[in-house]
């Protein structure tokens, strides 16, 4: 169910909490300048690959087209500062999860929140096990239907606008001081919905990403075109399958509002090329391992077969070898 936190309408928020954003990518770049709305202070910053800190100019076009320059600092791996870092927020893809955060981690504070932002699941078992080592640091777990392309490396625009959904999942909770200062991201009006337990909202998220993104991937389509009479059975094998796999995982998921939900967003997306689709057509690692992968690593463990998603797995692991 989801719940919104009653916050004070007045912004009474410390604006000196130090938000990082790891991932400077097309979501990283959209977080960083919705967290920097109506903040007088440079409370918000990215955190690179590089040991060194440096500043970067940025260019963002929001919803209503108008084009924001900005000046980012991106904190460098040895930045004594990553210690003061109250939130970040993780917006690299999902098979980058580990490599990017876990290095991370000694370096921060036990008082630090974070919040992975990826499509897909599996990083989060990762996650959740690093911290056990880490007492404190609290995780929260979320999806978003906002979308955003990148121009070039540094020019960002904010192309799709919906719903950012949020849990918590193990650690510390986050502070309501925190969900205030993250309200920001309601400012264009897309809502943040807040949702306990949050893994059911997260595999129906993934039956969304599990369906759309190998399908149009492998037929080389955009996402409305799936609506076709021809990918019906498929679809729904897709959808039978993930919804047992996911009942192993004590996670209840009704069957047929799966599908309508799925249906739903080949509609709202009719035009989109899915990413799945985009990285094959330009040779980048996809997350298929992550999206499909992980319904058949559960299944898997609950001694399940799974023939629709590993051949979706297969073949897209094929495309994107060749
Ligand atoms: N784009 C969108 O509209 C949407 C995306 N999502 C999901 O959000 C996630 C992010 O997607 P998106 O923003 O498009 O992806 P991008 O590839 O644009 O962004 C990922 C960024 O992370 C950076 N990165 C990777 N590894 C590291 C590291 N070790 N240290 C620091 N930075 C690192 C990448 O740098 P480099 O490029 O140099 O590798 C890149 O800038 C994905 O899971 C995606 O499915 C969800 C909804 C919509
Ligand atoms: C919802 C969908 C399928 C929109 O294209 C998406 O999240 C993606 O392309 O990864």
């Amino acid at each position: 169910m989801a719940n919104t936190p009653t916050l004070p309408t007045s912004s009474t928020h410390d604006n000196n909490t130090l938000i990082a954003v790891l991932g400077a990518g097309a979501i990283g770049q959209l977080m960083y300048h919705k967290l920097s709305v109506n903040t007088q202070t440079n409370d918000v910053m990215f955190i690179g690959r590089d040991k060194l800190t440096r500043q970067q100019p940025l260019n963002f076009i929001d919803h209503t087209q108008h084009n924001h320059e900005s000046l980012a600092t991106i904190l460098g791996t040895d930045d004594d500062r990553l210690v003061q870092v109250e939130l970040l927020f993780v917006c690299v893809k999902a098979y980058q999860v580990e490599q990017a955060l876990l290095p991370l981690l000694p370096k921060l504070s036990p008082q630090c929140h974070i919040v992975l932002l990826h499509n897909g699941l599996g990083p989060h078992l990762l996650v959740a096990a690093a911290l056990s080592q880490y007492q404190g640091i609290g995780l929260t777990l979320g999806t978003t239907s906002q979308a955003a392309l990148k121009l070039s490396q540094w020019q960002v625009k904010h192309s799709g606008f919906g719903v950012t959904q949020l849990g918590h999942y193990c650690g510390s909770a986050m502070s309501t001081a925190l969900k205030m200062r993250i309200s920001h991201l309601q400012s264009d009006n897309q809502p943040i919905e807040w949702y306990q337990p949050v893994l059911p909202v997260l595999w129906q998220k993934l039956a969304i990403n599990a369906v759309i993104n190998p399908l149009t991937a492998l037929n080389q389509c955009a996402n409305g075109q799936l609506a076709a009479t021809e990918y019906q059975s498929q679809i729904s094998a897709i959808i039978d399958e993930l919804v047992e796999v996911a009942k192993y995982d004590d996670i209840t998921l009704d069957k047929a509002a799966v599908r309508a939900r799925v249906y739903q967003v080949i509609e709202l997306t009719s035009a989109n090329f899915s990413s799945m689709y985009q990285d094959i057509a330009h040779n980048r690692p996809t997350e298929i391992n992550e999206i499909n992968g992980y319904i058949c690593q559960q299944a898997k463990a609950h001694h399940l077969k799974v023939p629709n998603n590993q051949y979706l797995v297969d073949k897209v692991l094929q495309l994107s070898q060749s």
